[in-house]
């Protein structure tokens, strides 16, 4: 399934505790793109500026990146959980294309003021390059223009699970254990 949500919402926080549980395996598209950017490879250079930016990087770039980490794991995966992707409803809908369609997309809901606190109160400590007041600013931006409405696109499929995460770390995962363990 996926994990969804705008940035700093609590997806990275909830998915360690889905793999600690469920044993899937765990694609993240943000820390996928940081390993290239680490590599100091020329692509990794040029997602550094895209990311910094707060934009989105290429589509293709991605989901190539997905499907490879997928391909590389399937045989001792016990299912995958993917996070923050898609970032837009084209990503959604090539992913479809390529890989296939996701059982549950479990969105976990934040308020905005709530993902800048916490970004902020992050970028304390992560060194990401984007944990910053103007990049943050943009990213939320964007995820209200470009990604939120991915949500609409799945809610016809009657399989997306909405979770308030303005709730302590360990009342959000009550409910994510309760959509996932329903599914089963
Ligand atoms: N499918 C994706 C995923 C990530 N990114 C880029 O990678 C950055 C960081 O992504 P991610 O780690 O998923 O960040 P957020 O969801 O914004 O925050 P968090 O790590 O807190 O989930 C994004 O701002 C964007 O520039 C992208 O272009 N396309
Ligand atoms: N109070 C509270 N804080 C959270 C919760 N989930 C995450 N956080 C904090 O919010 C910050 C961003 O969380 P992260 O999991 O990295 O979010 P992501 O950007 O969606 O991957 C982290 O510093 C977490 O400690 C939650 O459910 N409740
Ligand atoms: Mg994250």
């Amino acid at each position: 399934g996926h994990i969804f949500g705008g940035p700093g919402s609590g997806k990275g926080t909830q998915c360690e505790k889905i793999v600690a549980k469920y044993g899937y395996t765990h694609l993240s598209s943000g820390d996928l793109l940081r390993a290239e950017v680490a590599s100091g490879s020329e692509r990794g250079k040029q997602l550094q500026a895209i990311m910094q930016k707060g934009e989105l990087v290429p589509l293709d770039t991605v989901l190539d990146m997905i499907k490879d980490t997928m391909i590389a794991k399937a045989d001792v995966s016990k299912g995958y959980l993917i996070d923050g992707y898609p970032r837009e409803v084209k990503q959604g809908e090539e992913f479809e294309k390529k890989i296939g369609a996701p059982a549950l997309l479990l969105y976990v809901d934040a308020k905005a003021e709530t993902m800048v606190q916490r970004l902020m109160k992050r970028g304390e400590t992560s060194g990401r390059a984007d944990d910053n007041e103007e990049t943050i600013k943009k990213r939320l931006d964007l995820y209200y223009k470009a990604t939120e409405p991915v949500i609409a696109y799945y809610e016809k499929r009657g399989i997306v699970r909405k979770i308030n995460s303005e709730l302590p770390v360990d009342e959000v995962f009550a409910i994510v254990v309760k959509a996932i363990d329903e599914l089963k």
